[in-house]
């Protein structure tokens, strides 16, 4: 899995701005044989994809299949700039590229206000809403005074997974959790930034306030719902 990120200001900036294809993946272009999945988590802006043009607002997304050569990222406003983050990961077919807004997610409303950890798990690239060869991601949001994901925590061994926080207000933190169910570590997270979990590791989080994350997964199979659980009495 890459992870990667552009604010783009004044500039149209491409996908491989300062980055040796070459070296970093033994490809003349970055998606020759990688597909890649891009939220904009900034103020409006605009991706090009191989001569198409995707317009793409606040927590819109876009999927960009194999063997699309040019990729430019732009900011309608340099005074509100496009924040595009992406994940990519190895992919073996070309699917179709795909613009998804919010409203095109797959909604999952899961948590309760009394445990604190009421959300909606909008399912953007999945299974359900359209195909990939590998690549899984979306986006929950926290209901406002709900500040616990993913708990009971789980581990998915066929799938590593990262989580990136933003919409985190300012003064603010999620303690993110991860390692084995039995001997767990926390990271202090702020916001914008991003916890990549190994297949083994748990990946739960608790903040201090209400916040949304993008989720990204990349391994073999693409089944959602096969997560091995923790009772919470098990943790440690
Ligand atoms: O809040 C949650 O719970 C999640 O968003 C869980 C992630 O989707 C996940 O970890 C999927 O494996
Ligand atoms: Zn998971």
């Amino acid at each position: 899995m890459v992870t990667l990120g552009c604010k783009p200001v004044s500039e149209a900036v491409p996908l491989d701005k300062g980055i040796d294809c070459m070296k970093n993946f033994g490809t003349a272009y970055i998606l020759e044989r990688r597909e890649i999945g891009i939220f904009n988590i900034g103020g409006a802006g605009s991706i090009e994809a191989d001569g198409e043009t995707f317009r793409l607002g606040f927590q819109d997304c876009l999927y960009i299949t194999k063997g699309t050569k040019s990729v430019v990222f732009r900011s309608d406003d340099p005074k509100a700039p496009a924040k595009f983050y992406m994940v990519s990961a190895p992919a073996h077919k070309a699917c179709k590229t795909t613009f998804l807004s919010l409203a095109d997610a797959r909604k999952k409303p899961v948590g309760d206000e009394t445990t604190s950890n009421k959300r909606v798990i909008n399912q953007f690239i999945h299974p359900d809403v359209l195909e990939t060869c590998q690549l899984s991601m979306g986006l929950t949001q926290l209901a406002p005074g709900s500040v616990w994901n993913t708990m009971p925590a789980h581990t998915h061994e066929r799938r590593m997974e990262i989580y990136t926080y933003f919409n985190i207000p300012e003064g603010q933190a999620v303690f993110h959790i991860m390692g084995e169910g039995n001997e767990t570590r926390h990271i202090l997270v702020h916001n914008e930034q991003a916890v990549i979990s190994p297949s083994w590791s748990i990946h739960a989080g608790c903040g201090t306030a209400a916040y949304t994350f993008i989720w990204a997964m990349g391994g073999e199979n693409q089944t959602f719902d096969d997560m091995d659980h923790i009772a919470i009495g098990d943790l440690r």
